[in-house]
């Protein structure tokens, strides 16, 4: 039996978080004017902040008809350069959520693409969603992001600077077990999957936390997931809120509620990942020569950015 090397140890250092759940209206200027204020806010109140994660769809309207009008390029769009600057200033990682992008250099075609942030200033990871949302639950919800978007084409991870690795996947992406997988095997040894997400009123309380427990127990790591809030009375997509933090024993170990604009903050702590793999190590005990190598090293595509 071949058992592929994972890392035992994959955060090399505690890393402290802040998720802002936030509710984008139509207005991009006002949206991204409070998102430089929640950034401030939490690194005023958390000083020694690490990192900063946005929502899925913060900056426009979660519709399939609106993806085109708000859609920017990357990297000099507005959205881009705004959280540029913001990471340099405060000296932060920004996840940051995601946006509708146009990529002129595949015929206008519009991503939904979340870019990383290094503490200078650099975009250091950019997924473009891979499975989209493309649903239709009667009297629940209906909704084809494939009606305006192109789904992106490679799993992404990336280093975090001096933490370890991480994989980034957007909302619709954590349904899918193998992106976790990837980021958390060999040869990427991930400590945690980072997910801005927009779950909404039917398929929220019936999966997302389900699925964030689920994607950590798989693969002993931290699962981290930031929602907008729900927006009543602004009408349109009713998106779940309940950003959350699922630590690698499959532990809630923060939660937002649903409508509130807030931001929660936690640790993901150094020591948590090896604890639970001595304790129960499905881990290193999986079975490739049962189920044979479908994430095998070197298979699957990794965008380097
Ligand atoms: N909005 C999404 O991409 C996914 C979602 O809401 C779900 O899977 O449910």
């Amino acid at each position: 039996m071949t058992v592929p090397p994972v890392l035992k140890s994959p955060l090399s250092k505690s890393l402290k978080i802040a998720l802002i759940q936030l509710k984008a209206g139509a207005d991009k200027a006002a949206n991204l004017t409070k998102v430089t204020k929640f950034v401030e806010e939490a690194v005023t109140k958390s000083p020694t902040l690490d990192l900063v994660m946005l929502p899925e769809c913060f900056n426009s309207p979660y519709a399939v008809s609106e993806f085109r009008n708000y859609a920017e390029l990357i990297p000099t769009g507005e959205t881009t350069t705004l959280l540029s600057s913001l990471a340099k200033k405060h000296g932060i990682f920004i996840v940051g959520g995601s946006i509708p992008e146009i990529a002129p250099e595949e015929g206008n075609k519009i991503f939904n693409t979340s870019l990383t942030f290094s503490p200078e200033g650099e975009i250091i990871a950019k997924h473009r969603k891979v499975h989209l949302f493309d649903i239709d639950i009667p009297n629940g919800i209906t909704f084809q992001e494939s009606l305006t978007l192109t789904g992106g084409d490679k799993a992404t991870v990336f280093k975090l600077g001096e933490f370890g690795n991480v994989g980034l996947g957007i909302c619709y992406d954590i349904r899918f077990p193998e992106l976790a997988s990837i980021a958390s095997r060999s040869p990427y040894s991930s400590f945690a999957m980072f997910y801005p997400g927009a779950f909404n009123t039917t398929t929220g309380p019936m999966h997302w936390h389900l699925l964030a427990r689920a994607r950590a127990v798989d693969n002993e790591m931290y699962v981290v997931l930031c929602s907008p809030a729900r927006d009543v009375e602004g009408g349109g997509y009713q998106a779940y809120g309940h950003s959350l933090v699922v630590d690698p024993s499959g532990k809630v170990i923060a939660e937002a509620g649903e409508e509130e604009e807030e931001i929660i903050y936690a640790e993901l702590d150094k020591d948590a990942i090896p604890k639970v793999r001595d304790g129960i190590p499905v881990h290193y005990q999986r079975r490739f020569d049962v189920y044979g190598d479908f994430v095998g090293e070197g298979k699957a595509k990794v965008s380097d950015k």
